[in-house]
């Protein structure tokens, strides 16, 4: 937004409407204000930025004086996703860093050739591609109308899905940690437990966090409002069906391409924190405890996740405050994730390997069936869940912010064959307007190597969609060769 003032009361200014050019006749005293480019592409076209331009007077000198309101260099300028909920985004997603790169270089054409660049022409795919993912059919559905002898559709057959070697978990160099949260908050172990945090974080990316404080009953009560709810008719599921271009809701994720092999899920993602971003709209009214179930676990989770991060920071020797700070009023989703049974669950993915974009992720096996397997030294570990604790997994963000100390590990869900699996995730992500990059404090520690190239949080979403099926493509992407 510019406001513009007229220093000594003459005009020059003109406006271009409807191709012709129009004098503005100032108002003594009145502030002039136009909406600039940024503020365009934010309310995705509803406000627009307008060519203008100054003449000189023959006779008099003028003077006006502009003051700008720009965005801070280091975010990401995109249409509110608010703004999209019935619509396509009319703009691409770009760095405020980039974005004025191309303005001054476009400077000299009219209406910047910075801003026509940005606008989508074809809009839907790309988005799909950020944001929200392609309608397919729903797999629980797909699953009871199976006969036990039929064929599942051929988009769902995974050669991959057991073609690797995959080890499950008795062999005891091959348990994943176990952290006790009761143990780094007693003083008398708290150092000694903190050294096996440190160490899971690095060797793992993945531990099973016991004694976590977390009411048994807050776990218990979410448990079995998931499992009520998955099991009503597909019709009242469906009235929390997802919207075009978001994820919030009952559908898939991840789906970008027509051709693209599926998973064996269903899956309902809602956004939990910070409370204002809350759209009750997705929040299943049954059964009726479900919405007081999910925000008390709500609740209890950011507070767990906000604690480990205290003692990660503390395991890597940074104020708690730095790192704190990029998760400022704890941003939190919920993914709940639903398996139906598959009498070829040999040839299914649950869920394609993958690692979660967050920063943490809690998630708990809802009920005893297992399925988790994660990447360990090339092979697939198989996971055994216990029973009580969350299995706590570094995100993307972690990664990078830790300057690579902390490992984002990719992981998958296997299918049983003949039981549903589900599974709840909570991810803790940055705000969106973080700077996601590696902390200046751990850099120094590394002599000055930066391990990534720092992005905006919208950027850095963008990358992690688009590349979502090829592991961890899209954080070897922002890696640098050191
Ligand atoms: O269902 C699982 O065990 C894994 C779920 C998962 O990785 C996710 O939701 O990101
Ligand atoms: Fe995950």
């Amino acid at each position: 937004m510019t406001f513009l003032l007229h220093v000594n009361d003459v005009d020059g200014l003109q406006i271009k409407k409807d191709g012709k050019w129009f004098p503005v006749q100032s108002i003594s005293g009145a502030l002039v204000i136009n909406i600039g480019d940024i503020l365009e592409i934010v309310t995705n076209g509803k406000y627009k930025s307008i060519e203008h331009r100054a003449v000189i007077n023959p006779d008099k000198e003028r003077i006006s004086s502009a003051a700008f309101h720009g965005a801070n260099k280091s975010c990401t300028i995109s249409p509110l996703q608010e703004l999209l909920k019935e619509g396509k985004a009319r703009y691409k997603v770009i760095d405020a860093g980039e974005y004025l790169k191309g303005y001054f270089a476009a400077k000299l054409e009219g209406r910047s050739k910075a801003i026509s660049n940005l606008q989508e022409k074809e809009i839907a795919m790309a988005h799909a591609r950020t944001t929200g993912s392609l309608p397919v059919g729903n797999v629980q559905e797909l699953a009871q109308s199976k006969r036990s002898d039929e064929q599942v559709p051929e988009r769902y057959i995974r050669p991959e899905a057991h073609t690797e070697e995959v080890i499950s978990g008795y062999d005891s160099t091959f348990v994943i940690p176990i952290i006790d949260l009761s143990k780094l908050c007693d003083p008398q172990s708290s150092h000694e437990e903190l050294v096996r945090l440190g160490s899971a974080c690095q060797q793992w990316g993945f531990f099973q966090l016991i004694n976590h404080g977390v009411p048994e009953e807050v776990i218990s009560d979410l448990k079995k409002n998931i499992s009520d709810f998955f099991k009503l008719p597909l019709e009242a599921k469906k009235a929390y069906s997802q919207l075009p271009n978001s994820l919030e809701g009952y559908g898939q994720v991840f789906v970008v391409s027509e051709e693209q092999k599926l998973d064996w899920a269903d899956m309902f993602y809602l956004v939990l924190r910070p409370n204002e971003s809350r759209d009750m709209r997705f929040w299943p009214a049954c059964p009726p405890s479900f919405r007081t179930s999910i925000d008390r676990y709500s609740t209890e989770t950011a507070k767990v996740a906000r604690c480990l991060l205290e003692f990660m920071a503390k395991h890597l020797g940074v104020e708690p405050e730095l790192l704190l700070e990029m998760f400022h009023g704890q941003p939190q989703g919920l993914r709940m994730n639903y398996y139906p049974p598959c009498r070829q669950a040999n040839k299914v993915l649950g869920m394609s390997p993958h690692t979660d974009a967050a920063c943490l992720t809690l998630l708990l096996q809802v009920n005893d069936v297992p399925g988790l397997q994660i990447r360990k030294d090339g092979k697939w570990l198989a996971l055994d869940a216990l029973e009580g604790a969350f299995i706590v997994n570094v995100g993307d963000v972690l990664e990078i912010v830790s300057n690579g100390k902390y490992k984002s590990v990719e992981h998958r869900a296997m299918v049983h064959p003949n039981r549903e699996r589900i599974s709840v995730a909570v991810f803790h992500r940055p705000c969106q307007d973080a700077l996601i990059g590696p902390l200046p404090e751990l850099v120094k520690n590394d002599g000055g190597k930066a391990r990534y190239s720092s992005v905006g949080y919208l950027d850095f979403m963008k990358r992690y969609y688009s590349a979502k099926l090829d592991g961890r493509n899209h954080l070897e992407s922002l890696r640098h060769e050191l």
